[in-house]
C-alpha cells in the first residue's frame, strides 16, 4: 500500500467526503493532486478513476450494496458507505484490480482511519459480495424500464422519470449509458497564438497522441492528461467540442460590439475573442467575482484582447449600456447541467426535480434584458449545457411568443457541415451518445431591423 497521505483510495476517500459536504469533484481533485506533486502517475489515474467513476455509478454501486448489507444504506456512517463504494467500485468494474485487493485495500483503510469494527463488517460485505457475484441480477431493460435506468444507469429516480417521459426508454437508456462514460479530454487550440496545423505539430513534438475534433475546426482530442502539462499554458483551453460550437453560431464580426452575458469562467468569452481576431469589443459579465476573475486571468493567459469583465447580475439592464446598442448578444444561462455529467459526475445526486422550472424562469429573465441590448438587425443567442425541455424548447418559445420582434433564426444553411447536429426548426441539439459532443443545446434570434 501507498503511504497513507499518497495512498489513492485514502485520497478519493476525503475527496467523496468533501463533494459529499457540497465540494466539485473536479475543482477538489485538482487541489489534492496539487497538494502531492510526486504521487506516482498510476496512483494519480487511479485516483481520477475511483473519484469519477464512483460518482458517476453510485446508483449501481449502491444497488448491489444494498444486497449485501442488512442495514440500510442511509444509516451507514458516512466514511463506511464511501469506502465500501470504492471497494465495490473496483470489485465490479475495474478488472484490472484483483479482487483480494479489493477487499484488502478497503479493510486497512477503514483500520488506518480507526474504524476498527466496521473493517470487519466492510470484510464480510465485500467478501459476500465475491460469493454472490455470479448470480447479481439487474433490473430487466425489456420490462422494468424504470429501474433498469436508474439501478443499471445510475440515474436519480426524478432524473429517469423525466428523460423517460421526454425521450421513451431507448434514448433515455442510451444517454444515461453515455453520461456513465468518461468525457474525452478535448482542447480548443487557441488560433489567437497558432494555427491548428502548427498546435498539431507542436503536440507531435511533445510526444503527445492526439485527433482532430470532427466538428470544431479548433478541436482536438489527447490520450492523456500530460498533453495539459506539457503544452504551453497559452496555446489552449480546456473546453468541450460541443461548448466549442457555441462561439461559432453568434458568428462575430471583427470591429462588432457584444455582450457575453453570463460569461465566467470564460471558455466562450475568449473563443468569441479569438473568432474575431482580437478585433471585438466584448462586455463579459457574471454574478459572482471570484469567476469574473477567471474570466480576466483567461483571458491574459490567451492573449484575447477587448474583453471588459465585470461583476454584473444580467437579472437587471446593465446600465452603462444603452438599448438596441450591441451588434450581438451570447447568454449562455446557468442551468441543470444535466448535459455534461460525464464530467461533472456529482452534479446528477445534487439536482432535484423542480430544478429544470425554476432554472427556466431565470432564464427566461436573463434572456428579457439581454435582449433589450440588441440592435435592430442584432444577434441573441441563447445556450446551455442541459437536455431538458423546460430548459431548452420551452425557453426558446416563450421567448418567441413574448417577442414578436425577434425571429428564430434556421442555422442549417448557415453551417451545412453540422447538418446533423440541428433539430428540425435549426437549432443546435447535441446530445453524449449520439454522436460524442456533450448535451448542448442553443438557438440564435435576430432582432427584426
Ligand atoms: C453556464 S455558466 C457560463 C459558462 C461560460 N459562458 C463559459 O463558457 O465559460 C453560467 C454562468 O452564469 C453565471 N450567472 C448565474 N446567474 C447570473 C446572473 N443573474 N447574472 C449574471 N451571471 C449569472 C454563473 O455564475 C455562471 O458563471
Amino acid at each position: 500500500m501507498s503511504r497513507p497521505e499518497t495512498d489513492p483510495r485514502h485520497l478519493a476517500l476525503e475527496i467523496l467526503l468533501r463533494v459529499e459536504r457540497g465540494g466539485y469533484a473536479d475543482l477538489t481533485l485538482d487541489e489534492i493532486l496539487r497538494r502531492h506533486p510526486h504521487i506516482d502517475p498510476r496512483d494519480r489515474g487511479l485516483l481520477t478513476e475511483l473519484v469519477y467513476g464512483v460518482l458517476r455509478r453510485r446508483g449501481r454501486l449502491d444497488y448491489v450494496l444494498a444486497r449485501q448489507c442488512r442495514k440500510p444504506l442511509a444509516r451507514l456512517e458516512e466514511k463506511v458507505l464511501q469506502i465500501l463504494r470504492i471497494g465495490v467500485y473496483q470489485l465490479l468494474e475495474l478488472k484490472r484490480i484483483p479482487d483480494a485487493a479489493a477487499v484488502n485495500t478497503s479493510v486497512n483503510l477503514a483500520k488506518r482511519l480507526g474504524l476498527q469494527r466496521a473493517a470487519g463488517f466492510i470484510n464480510g460485505v465485500l467478501r459476500g459480495l465475491l460469493r454472490t457475484q455470479p448470480e447479481l441480477q439487474w433490473p430487466d431493460p425489456g420490462a422494468q424500464h424504470l429501474s433498469f435506468l436508474v439501478h443499471a444507469c445510475s440515474l436519480p429516480e426524478w432524473l429517469a422519470r423525466s428523460w423517460l417521459d421526454a425521450h421513451g426508454f431507448d434514448t433515455a437508456r442510451r444517454l444515461a449509458e453515455a453520461q456513465l462514460q468518461p468525457a474525452p479530454l478535448s482542447v480548443r487550440c487557441n488560433t489567437l497564438v497558432q494555427s491548428p496545423e502548427a498546435f498539431g505539430q507542436l503536440a507531435s513534438s511533445l510526444g503527445l497522441s492526439w485527433s482532430r475534433c470532427r466538428f470544431a475546426s479548433e478541436g482536438f482530442q489527447f490520450e492523456s492528461r500530460r498533453a495539459f502539462e506539457l503544452l504551453p499554458a497559452g496555446s489552449f483551453q480546456p473546453q468541450d467540442e460541443a461548448s466549442m460550437l457555441v462561439a461559432h453560431l453568434l458568428q462575430p464580426e471583427p470591429g462588432e460590439t457584444l455582450l457575453d452575458a453570463c460569461a465566467a469562467p470564460g471558455g466562450k468569452t475568449t473563443h468569441l475573442a479569438a473568432l474575431g481576431g482580437n478585433r471585438l469589443e466584448i462586455h463579459a459579465l457574471d454574478l459572482h467575482p471570484a469567476r469574473v476573475e477567471l474570466i480576466r486571468r483567461g483571458a491574459e493567459r490567451l492573449g484575447c484582447r477587448g474583453i471588459r469583465a465585470r461583476v454584473w447580475d444580467m437579472t437587471r439592464k446593465p446600465d452603462w449600456l444603452a438599448s438596441g446598442s450591441l451588434d450581438a448578444v451570447l447568454v449562455d444561462a446557468p442551468c441543470t447541467g444535466l448535459g455534461v455529467l460525464r464530467r461533472n459526475p456529482e452534479i446528477r445526486w445534487r439536482r432535484r426535480a423542480g430544478d429544470p422550472a425554476r432554472m427556466a424562469e431565470l432564464q427566461r429573465i436573463l434572456l428579457d434584458r439581454a435582449a433589450e441590448l440588441v440592435r435592430p438587425g442584432g444577434r441573441l443567442l441563447y445556450s446551455v449545457c442541459t437536455t431538458t425541455p423546460e430548459e431548452t424548447v420551452q425557453v426558446v418559445d416563450r421567448f418567441a411568443a413574448a417577442h414578436p420582434d425577434f425571429v428564430l433564426e434556421d442555422l442549417r444553411p448557415l453551417f451545412p457541415d453540422w447538418a446533423s447536429l440541428f433539430d428540425q426548426q435549426g437549432r443546435l441539439a447535441t446530445w453524449p451518445g449520439h454522436p460524442e459532443l456533450d448535451g448542448f443545446f442553443a438557438a440564435r434570434f435576430r432582432r427584426i431591423p
